[in-house]
């Protein structure tokens, strides 16, 4: 009984964690004057919406949202904001500000996304945005992505690709990666909002240029980010990879999908903001 306790508690706890990062993000990111704004994926985001459509119809009526896929649509729709598609972005045009989730963000900010299977439309709608926050709650802030993670870096594939993706996995130093299953009622593998299939490919922990300039990596022979990115989405038949990185948060035509900033909700009731290191 008591451990059920527990177990509750720290649910209800990681819940407010999340709405106190979320409801700070947006507080401090979401300028009155924006008119389009990037809503992402998972459980956060719902604090992100909830807290924007706080604000109420005089100031998010004249806003347009762009989803990350279909659970951020409904989202959107359910708040009754006026949902757009990022494919309707004319071109040379930017999102003032997109709001998403993580499953793990390191000294850096580099990210681990996709936990929920979206990281494809996530990466689209992150790089299409003049500013990129990320909101999570405390059990995300880790020095090394891939410590606190252990469930791999989420990959979209091509599903007839998935076989000789998962064999060059392997030769590339992953551990047990895998096709991710379907959820309760669906048999076979989890299909995404893009009809692709997820492999999740877990990995030692991804070091950082600091490590390299110490000589770590060359002692342990493990994966920068950089080179890990950069290698996993050549594999022919890998669509999109859920290791969002770059050299800085600055949001440019280049596509950079790095948070500017990423909003910690912590177990003492405070938010933690960091920022990319310069
Ligand atoms: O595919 C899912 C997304 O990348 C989510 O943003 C990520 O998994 C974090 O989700 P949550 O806020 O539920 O922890």
């Amino acid at each position: 009984m008591a451990t059920s306790t527990t177990v509750e508690e720290q649910a209800r706890l990681v819940e407010s964690s999340k709405r106190l990062a979320a409801f700070q993000a947006v507080k401090d990111y979401l300028l009155p004057e924006y008119t389009r704004i990037g809503i992402g994926s998972g459980s956060t985001v719902v604090y992100v919406v909830e807290a924007i459509a706080g604000l109420g119809s005089a100031v998010t009526s004249k806003m347009a949202f762009y989803p990350t896929g279909s659970q951020s649509e409904e989202l959107i729709e359910a708040a009754g904001l006026n949902l757009q598609s990022i494919s309707k972005l004319p071109a040379g045009q930017q999102l003032d500000v997109a709001f998403d989730g993580a499953d793990e963000v390191d000294d850096d900010l580099n990210l681990i996304k996709g936990g929920g299977a979206c990281l494809w439309q996530e990466k689209i709608v992150a790089a299409s945005a003049k500013q990129f926050v990320c909101v999570a709650d405390f059990r995300k802030l880790s020095p090394r992505l891939g410590t606190a993670w252990k469930k791999g870096i989420p990959i979209e594939v091509l599903p007839m690709a998935a076989p000789r993706v998962l064999d060059e996995l392997l030769r590339m130093g992953a551990q047990k990666p895998r096709i991710r299953p379907g959820l309760p009622g669906k048999a076979g593998a989890i299909v995404t909002d893009n009809g692709m299939w997820i492999i999740d490919a877990p990995f030692a922990p991804l070091l950082l240029p600091k490590d390299i300039e110490t000589g770590s990596a060359l002692v342990t022979g493990m994966w920068t980010v950089d080179a890990l990115a950069d290698a996993l989405i050549k594999i022919p038949g890998v669509a999109e990879i859920g290791l969002f990185y770059g050299k800085n948060g600055l949001q440019v035509a280049s596509g950079a999908q790095k948070p500017v900033a990423a909003y910690f909700g912590l177990a003492d009731g405070t938010v933690e903001v960091k920022t990319p290191p310069s």
